[in-house]
């Protein structure tokens, strides 16, 4: 991360190094030179940013720039420097290659041209903003964006999520005209790592299905858009009959790839990319069925009873006459019957309680 203080820190480094050293290569000509760059005055021993015309000042300053180049070059960080038109003045390699093109490709184009929507347009706004700002002296300092999520639209057309701090130079340091410091991190990897923890968080190892975790974040948004639309919303708690009988006759492994086959028929029958099939925990299952009805929910335990009692179980070794079957639960909101979503999960555990007691491999409604 690019703060103040490592902005300062990088300045003290400027300063020594230029106090110290003799000759340095001439200015490098990677800052495209513009009005501002070459007007004024006011060269200052530290000022290190930009080159003025005073007399003594002019190999200083290009030293000076010199040295600033061969630092930012050299940082392990992706390094670009905006006027406060968003016109690229200076980018380091790696700025370069988050962009996607050569240095020299980027320097006089907009910065805001290589970001994706919203960014584009949130970083344009921000921009108009500051220049509008009423109080001059304090603008410049007070510009201090981010770290933020962005997505690089890059050369290549290929998009790069990256985060970004925005810093403006300080106006004591760089003359008249401000500069903007961008500092960014390529979050590709990270990004990926954090998907696929996300993914392993909110899923089911065994089955693949949402996890409990999950469940209960869906049950819980699905309830808050029920009640704000008022529209129904439909629970089905599935529990696999005799399943420790399955498991002390065939094994755990076996049992397991039961469990699995069970998933893959909730998966299917779900109606909308809306529908949730989750573990509830053990051998038991959960169905959420936003804007559904009872009627619905009924068809759907339908196919899921039909389902379960068809699958074979001939492909893991077991015998061909080996059955399953699922005793099911539904307890549905419609209005307002229910005052949380526990007690939604609660009735259609109750209703399922009533489907076990009464024979297996039936489905009980809620009343
Ligand atoms: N193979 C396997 N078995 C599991 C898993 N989770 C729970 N079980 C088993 O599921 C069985 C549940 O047994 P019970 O609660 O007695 O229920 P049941 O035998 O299905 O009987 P009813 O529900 O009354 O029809 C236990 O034997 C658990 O070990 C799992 O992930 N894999």
């Amino acid at each position: 991360m690019f703060t103040n203080d490592k902005l300062t820190e990088l300045n003290d480094t400027i300063s020594r190094v230029t106090k110290l050293t003799d000759s340095f290569a001439q200015f490098p000509g990677v800052i495209k030179q513009t009005a501002s760059t070459t007007s004024g005055g006011n060269a200052q021993s530290n000022t290190p940013l930009r080159a003025t015309e005073n007399s003594q000042g002019i190999t200083a300053a290009n030293l000076q720039i010199s040295t600033l180049l061969n630092v930012i070059t050299a940082i392990s960080e992706a390094i670009f420097v905006i006027n406060s038109a968003g016109v690229i003045e200076m980018i380091n390699p790696l700025g370069a290659k988050l962009f996607g093109a050569p240095a020299e490709m980027l320097i006089g184009q907009t910065w805001t041209d290589y970001l994706q929507s919203p960014f584009k347009d949130e970083y344009q706004s921000l921009f108009t903003l500051w220049n509008s700002a009423s109080n001059e002296a304090n603008k410049v300092t007070q510009f201090n964006h981010g770290p933020k999520e962005i997505v690089i639209n890059r050369a290549d057309s290929t998009l790069l999520e990256a985060d970004l701090s925005l810093s403006c130079l300080p106006s004591m340091q760089i003359g008249s005209e401000p500069l903007f410091i961008g500092i960014m991190h390529n979050l590709t990897t990270h990004k990926a790592e954090y998907n696929k923890l996300r993914h392993l968080a909110h899923t089911d190892k065994l089955t693949g299905l949402a996890n409990r975790h999950a469940f209960d974040d869906a049950l819980q948004t699905n309830w808050n858009d029920s009640i704000n639309h008022d529209q129904p919303l439909c629970l089905i708690i599935i529990d696999v009959d005799f399943f420790k009988m399955f498991n002390d006759q065939y094994g755990h492994v076996n049992g397991d790839k039961c469990l699995q086959k069970i998933a893959q028929v909730l998966t299917e029958v779900l109606p909308s990319n809306n529908a949730m099939a989750a573990r509830f925990g053990g051998e038991e299952f959960v169905v959420i069925l936003p804007n559904s009805n009872p009627l619905i929910a009924e068809y759907i335990a339908r196919q899921i009873q039909q389902r379960v009692n068809q699958l074979t179980f001939t492909d893991i070794g077991l015998p061909a006459q080996t059955k399953i079957s699922v005793s099911q639960g539904i307890a549905c909101e419609r209005s307002g019957q229910y005052r949380t979503p526990t007690a939604l999960i609660c009735a259609a555990d109750t209703a399922l309680y009533r489907a076990k007691s009464s024979g297996r491999n039936r489905i009980n409604m809620s009343s």
